[in-house]
């Protein structure tokens, strides 16, 4: 009676036997399929060159080959000479790159080298002096895959600075300023040159931006000297510079660039003497003179009758702002627009030969223009872009956008090689041990269901005969 009937037996080993078969080829499919890529090419590369008015830097990425999208990317940075100063001799600005590209190429696996892209583009800097060419042919001699050197256009600048969907862009550079950011009340129509339309993430953005050449830090600067140097004065006494700091500066070597054509004096002098005397006020006076606020044909203007919208949205600022705000200890989001106004009078007010005691090791250059640089940012902000002390909180000061170096970069390189999805993502794959799990899981409840079913359909037949007896 306990004995199953022997004509079912093959029934119940058959399905049994399925059942073994489907497991072992489900737990190899889970094995073989989908494996990890070898280590050699598990990671891509790209390179870019930024080459600003002040400097180039580099930026190698790197990610995930599986993820070609936006996610798990790495940053290594390094900063170059900038080519700008080789305006006369372009092939001094080719071989200027060689340490930085070596170094590329250490952070880079040779096997990768022919593959990996590398762009340069340059920002405002270069579109002044256009000495580029100069650095194409020796790019050309590195191993990479090298795809070109470009200057950018203003809006480009601004838009690839632009990371977050939701989060406006602030770019102070040497040369230009960009800012960028999404708004409700902007579609194009009323300053066609400052739209830039996106298709991201399935999602449709008309972004709003503009590049300020000439209103890069160093520019302005200059700028404001050329305002008291207009009638070739031998010396002059500025506010944005420290009391007791005191430099001969040559009228040629002020005058030589684009942003301040036409205004040099007819017959200047040599050189002038740049006396600082500390005021915080008569500096930003000094700076609000380098913008011209009366003429808008507009509903509303920044500066320099350049058409803005109303600010909408939190804002990310980085480069000099972050560099200047950082030196100031001003880049806490707690920090008001008062406090900044405070610390800017107390700062500008110490004397040059404290302040070269108290910073040994900052860099000259630097330090005597961090009270010009945060005069110049509060200025340009409020006074230019019209952020009040109520909006200037929805200001950050950051380095970094998502663990990468904030800037143009990161969107240029996205952006030409077709790694920006404009539409949404479909759920992301399972890692390799999460699939094997899963396949490993299916079978053994498949092959569970198929012996439990096997052991039924056994059950059941040999009950029958008792049944009918
Ligand atoms: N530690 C640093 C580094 C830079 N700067 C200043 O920051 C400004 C802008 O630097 P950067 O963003 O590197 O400008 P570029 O990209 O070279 O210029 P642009 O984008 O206009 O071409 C310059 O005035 C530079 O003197 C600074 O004050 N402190
Ligand atoms: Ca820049």
């Amino acid at each position: 009676m306990k004995e199953a009937s022997p004509g079912y037996r093959p029934v119940t080993v058959f399905v049994a036997g399925i059942a073994v078969i489907a497991l072992v080829a489900l737990v190899t499919v889970a094995v073989v399929q989908n494996k990890p890529l070898p280590k050699s090419t598990r990671y891509r590369y790209g390179i870019v060159l930024d080459a600003g008015s002040s400097h180039t830097a580099l930026y190698v990425y790197k990610w995930p080959a599986e993820k070609d999208n936006n996610t798990g990317r790495v940053t290594q940075t390094e900063s170059c000479p900038g080519i700008s100063s080789y305006a006369s001799n372009p092939q001094g600005a080719g071989d200027s790159l060689r340490e930085c590209m070596l170094k590329a190429a250490k952070w880079v696996p040779s096997s990768r080298h022919g593959e990996t892209p590398l762009y340069l583009g340059a920002t405002a800097g270069m579109r002044l002096l256009n000495v580029l060419s100069a650095v194409e042919g020796a790019l050309h001699s590195y191993p990479f895959s090298f795809r070109g050197a470009r200057i950018l256009s203003g809006p480009e600048e601004g838009s690839f600075g632009w990371g977050q969907a939701t989060t406006g862009a602030l770019d102070l550079g040497g040369a230009s300023t960009q800012i960028s950011f999404v708004s409700a009340h902007f579609n194009g129509s009323q300053s066609p040159g400052n739209l830039m339309t996106f298709r991201l993430y399935g999602n449709d953005y008309d972004l709003y931006t503009h590049s300020f050449l000439c209103y890069g830090k160093d520019q302005a600067l200059r700028q404001t000297l050329a305002r008291q140097t207009q009638s070739g004065q031998s010396s002059v006494s500025d506010p944005c510079f420290h009391p007791g700091y005191i430099r001969v500066r040559e009228y040629s070597d002020l005058y030589n660039t684009p942003c301040l054509a036409d205004l040099a004096p007819r017959t200047p002098p040599t050189n002038f003497t740049l006396l600082g005397t500390g005021n915080f006020q008569g500096c930003q006076e000094l700076i609000k003179s380098i913008f011209n606020f009366t003429q808008c044909r507009y509903s509303r203007c920044s500066f320099n009758g350049v058409y803005q919208p109303q600010l909408q949205g939190s804002f990310e600022a980085f480069s000099a702002y972050n560099y200047v705000l950082d030196f100031l200890n001003l880049t806490d989001t707690s920090v008001s627009l008062e406090d900044v106004k405070a610390r800017l009078r107390e700062y500008c007010a110490t004397p040059w030969s404290l302040l070269q005691k108290q910073h040994p090791t900052t860099k000259r250059k630097y330090l005597a223009e961090y009270c010009f640089g945060g005069t110049y940012i509060l200025t340009l902000l409020t006074e230019g872009f019209n952020f009040t002390a109520d909006t200037y909180k929805d200001i950050t000061v950051v380095r970094q956008i998502k663990g990468s170096d904030a800037g143009w970069t990161l969107g240029y390189m996205l952006n030409l090689t077709n790694m920006i999805p404009a539409e949404a993502q479909d759920t992301p794959p399972l890692p390799y041990a999460g699939y094997v799990s899963v396949m490993v899981v299916t079978a053994v409840v498949l092959a569970l269901i198929l012996l439990f079913l096997a052991y039924r359909l056994q059950r059941t037949h040999c009950s029958k005969p008792h049944k009918i007896v």
